[in-house]
């Protein structure tokens, strides 16, 4: 992505080299010049913890050499999802990661957080935020691929982007009930589904992780005389077996390229610099 930003925008493409020392400490050295640069570094957070040492001292380091400000392209934005402490003592580690982030970065870019609790990135950032919405493209690819769709969300949350997606096809949408019990336990109700036949599901949500959330959808349209729902996630993350089990409650997964995932086949890049 960092390539077709730098085609897309005229601008030169660094050169960074990232590698683990022999105790799995983070290496890293910008072969690149800095001086008087504005600089942006493209990395998508899907894997947070390992990746966190190595982004944060390259930021340091650009401007140690010179850069006169440097952003972050965070397509894919880690730690939104702990915005409250559901129970005592928990770190609400969406505001800690955005402080992490705030004392490296000048600002900010990324695609659809996940806002739930927190409504704005200006709440757990003090640094200039720009968020890109996947709307259009989901829209574009759900109008290019899908016959009379039917636009559902998984759960409350899901009701901004599912509207924006459906407005933007003039498609019908719905979106059904959530209750996470726990990482991969997840409870969806499907009320009044079954008088909504003669369409073809699009399960829509932001992120697939365990994908309980969606497969749980996905199981109501088993049994309600639809055919098997296309899902379309933006943000890939699905750990371990998810997408395989996804896959086999599905007609089809597609997602954005915001994550490297077989299942990218939405490309929102040029929204980042819309
Ligand atoms: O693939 P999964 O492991 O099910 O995770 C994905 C789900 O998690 C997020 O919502 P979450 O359940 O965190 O609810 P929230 O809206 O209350 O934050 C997200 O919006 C998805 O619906």
């Amino acid at each position: 992505m960092a390539a077709q930003l730098a085609e897309i925008t005229n601008s030169a493409l660094g050169a960074l080299e990232l590698r683990r020392f022999p105790d799995q400490e983070t290496y890293v050295r910008i072969a690149s010049e800095m001086a008087g640069k504005s600089v942006e570094l493209v990395c998508t957070l899907a894997h947070p913890d390992p990746q966190l040492p190595g982004l944060l001292f390259a930021a340091y380091t650009a401007r140690e050499l010179g850069a006169t400000s440097v952003g972050l392209i965070a397509p894919y934005l880690a730690y939104m999802r702990q915005d409250k402490r559901f129970s005592d003592g928990e770190s609400v580690s969406s505001r800690h990661f955005a402080r992490l982030l705030s004392g490296a970065f000048d600002r900010v870019v990324t695609v659809d957080p996940h806002l739930h609790r927190i409504h704005d990135l200006d709440e757990v950032f003090s640094i200039k935020t720009k968020v890109v919405h996947a709307a259009p493209a989901l829209a574009d690819w759900i109008t290019t691929h899908v016959e009379n769709p039917l636009i559902i969300g998984p759960d409350s949350e899901s009701a901004q982007w599912v509207s924006d997606v459906a407005g933007r096809i003039g498609a019908p949408h719905l979106v059904l009930s959530k209750i996470r019990h726990g990482d991969r336990n997840v409870e969806v109700t499907a009320p009044g589904l079954e008088n909504r036949t003669g369409y073809q599901p699009v399960l829509v949500d932001d992120i697939a992780s365990s994908g309980r959330t969606m497969i749980e959808a996905a199981r109501h349209f088993e049994t309600t005389g639809f055919p098997k729902p296309v899902c379309v996630v933006v943000h890939a993350l699905f750990a371990g077996d998810a997408y395989e089990a996804l896959k086999a409650v599905s007609s089809r997964v597609v997602s954005t390229n915001t994550v490297p995932h077989v299942s990218a086949d939405i490309s929102i890049t040029s929204l980042i610099v819309s």
